[in-house]
């Protein structure tokens, strides 16, 4: 079922307590087998998104639809959607069973029909031995496994996540990524919405990335494609971290300052070039290969942080006064000392040229 917010606006607040406004003239369509990930830093507008989408916090102006049908004015339990949101939020009195079958029950399904279909809702995120257990006999991933097969069991045409893995370490949210990834391919109708702030989880999940910031949606699209090549520097920099370093054009030629980037071409209005922290290699200040397809900047570091698997350089450019380059060198590479004069090597495969903020 086609998830649709039209013009969605939502205020919080009175001119007394003061007024937020958390979503601003928000538009977003999401296909049946469709997953979006609503993706942006604390307070930009996620949460109150899908609590519109819910029907748990009402417009102050736009509509919601629901299969083509507007239920801007029907309560949650009526929209027919699941919702999952970070802190499990299990009945804690009900054994699993028992919190997997409320919604078939309180739709007065026949028992028959509960059980079996409490039965194959366990299966599915493996917890079938665990149906008699109290939500506080569980870990945190088995409750939001749990959480997860109850807002499924009511077989919603719409499943609404609000960070559903933000309260597990990093083990069990990798492991709980897996079997969202597993969740998709097993009903593969649904038409999900998922909130995040880790651009990990996004690019592991969705189909496309909405960037909020400010109430207001940023950019929408395949997640591949806005990662490859973001429309604005928000983007750019909150997916990824992309370098964004500022450019001039000279006789038709894009230059970082003074180094021409052979092979890109100015674009009106964007003056921005957007590389990615992996994409750029350190090299010593030596003589250099003139046939590559790549730009050269002369400059030094400044820190460097180790990662494990990588270390990521920061450096100063000779000649760009305020803007640092952040690389990531592999764990296999020599990491150039603090103060060193290194040239960042910038393929130009890996350029791409993005608008500079405005106001
Ligand atoms: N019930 C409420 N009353 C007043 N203000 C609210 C309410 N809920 C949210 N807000 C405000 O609306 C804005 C957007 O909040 P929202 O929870 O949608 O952000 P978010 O992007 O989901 O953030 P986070 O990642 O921190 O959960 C914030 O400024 C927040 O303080």
């Amino acid at each position: 079922m086609t998830v649709q917010l039209e013009d969605v606006t939502v205020h919080f607040g009175n001119k007394h307590s003061g007024r937020t406004c958390a979503l601003e003239g928000f538009d977003l369509s999401v296909a049946a087998g469709e997953t979006v990930a609503l993706l942006g830093p604390s307070g930009s507008g996620k949460s109150t998104a899908l609590k519109a989408v819910a029907g748990f916090v009402r417009p102050t102006r736009g509509r919601i639809r629901l299969g083509g049908n507007d239920v801007t004015d029907l309560p949650p339990a009526r929209r027919g959607i699941g919702v999952v949101v970070q802190q499990y939020a299990l009945f804690p009195h009900l054994r699993v069973a028992d919190n997997v079958a409320f919604g078939l029950r309180a739709a007065r399904k026949p028992k028959a029909e509960v059980s079996r279909r409490v039965g194959e809702m366990l299966e599915m995120v493996g917890m079938t031995a665990y149906g008699r257990r109290f939500p506080r006999e569980l870990s945190g991933g088995q409750q939001q496994r749990v959480a997860i097969a109850r807002a499924l069991a009511i077989q919603p045409s719409v499943l609404l996540l609000d960070e559903p893995l933000a309260a597990l370490d990093a083990q069990l949210r990798a492991d709980m990524l897996g079997e969202l990834q597993k969740l998709r391919r097993e009903v593969p109708d649904i038409a999900i919405v998922y909130v995040t702030h880790d651009q990990s989880e996004a690019l592991a999940l969705a189909d496309r990335i909405a960037v909020m910031r400010d109430a207001r949606l940023v950019d929408i699209a395949p997640a591949a494609e806005l990662y490859a090549a973001p429309p604005s520097a928000f983007t750019a920099s909150f997916l990824g971290g992309a370098n964004l370093l500022p450019v001039s054009v000279d006789e038709g030629a894009v230059k970082v300052a003074g180094a021409v980037v052979p092979g890109l071409k100015p674009e009106d209005g964007k003056s921005l070039l957007c590389i990615r922290p992996h994409a750029i290699r350190l090299e010593p200040p030596e003589p250099a290969n003139a046939v590559e397809d790549v730009a050269r900047l002369v400059g030094r570091v400044v820190a460097a942080q180790w990662r494990g698997a990588s270390s990521q350089v920061t450096c100063l450019v000779d000649g760009l006064a305020d803007v640092v380059v952040r690389v990531d060198v592999p764990a296999d590479r020599r990491v150039p000392e603090l103060g060193a004069a290194v040239v960042m090597v910038l393929p130009v495969e890996a350029c791409s040229l993005v608008p500079a903020e405005v106001g």
